[in-house]
């Protein structure tokens, strides 16, 4: 399977701490893939290396065989963070023609029909300050895949949409995929990434913990679910009895006779 971006012995040392130890990452072609971790693993750190954002401190990342250092290989990803940097002031449409000058291309009329599709069109001539959580993410969805890069690289892309923008991103993904492109995907829904995913990394401290198909790395811990085997490889079982402790000191209220027959 053709290998699309090609990550060797990425680290980053931040300070005195090395936040990620050298690893190989390979982003193949067709294939939906997990970066899966606990909070403070690594995964934003690592999407800041494949973006090109984040220099890696050593290793060196290449796309479709170019470094990405340059940036006809940064123009073949498309990156959508988790925060929301984007800038309040412009209106939504504004914000895309600026990718559009970034990015020396005129993709208007794509990004009109994606957004007409997530059902933020009517919305594109408003200032992104009376945006909602839902319509920013959406707008930073659009200007990830409107160039239509060879690697979509998404942190939570799912966190925060309706449902109905969250069904059209599954498909188009899948069709994305499907047309030999490839994506990562950054998150904590380990149902969704053992559903839509080809292949997981599962990252601990900075280090990959396990990676495979869902299935194998399930195998790998003799766990039933991804999530048991997150919980296995990362941390332990969890402690069931220290959770009822905790909630046994929660003074009951008056409306507990209702809830509690
Ligand atoms: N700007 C920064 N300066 C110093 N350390 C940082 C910085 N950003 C992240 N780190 C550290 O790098 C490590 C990895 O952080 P990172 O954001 O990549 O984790 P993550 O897996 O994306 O976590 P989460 O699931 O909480 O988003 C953490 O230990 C974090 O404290």
């Amino acid at each position: 399977m053709t290998v699309l971006l090609d990550a060797e012995r990425i680290s980053l040392t931040r300070g005195s701490r090395r936040v990620l130890q050298p690893v190989d990452l390979r982003v193949r072609a067709g294939r939906s893939h997990a970066l899966l971790g606990p909070n403070g693993a690594g995964k934003t750190t690592t999407l800041g290396i494949l973006t090109g954002l984040l220099p890696p401190t050593t290793g060196r990342v290449e796309v479709d065989g170019l470094d990405l250092r340059e940036p006809a290989a940064r123009a073949l990803v498309g990156y959508a963070p988790d925060d929301l940097p984007l800038p309040a002031a412009l209106t939504g449409a504004e914000y895309l023609t600026l990718h559009d000058r970034l990015r020396r291309r005129d993709d208007r009329a794509r990004a009109a029909e994606l957004c007409a599709l997530l059902g933020i069109r009517d919305s594109l001539a408003r200032q992104i300050s009376e945006y909602s959580h839902g319509m920013r993410r959406k707008l930073q969805f659009v200007a990830a895949v409107v160039h239509d890069p060879l690697v979509l690289i998404l942190d939570e892309p799912y966190r925060g949409l309706d449902p109905r923008a969250a069904a059209f991103v599954r498909r188009y993904l899948d069709g994305f995929t499907a047309s030999g492109r490839a994506v990562v995907v950054a998150t904590h829904d380990l149902s969704r990434a053992e559903r839509d995913s080809a292949w997981v990394w599962l990252i601990d401290a900075g280090a990959v913990v396990a990676q495979g198909t869902p299935d194998a790395v399930r195998r790998q811990a003799g766990a039933d679910d991804l999530e048991a085997a997150f919980a296995h490889l990362t941390g332990g079982a969890i402690d069931h009895e220290a959770e009822q402790r905790l909630l046994a000191t929660l003074p009951a209220t008056t409306a507990a006779r209702e809830v509690r027959p």
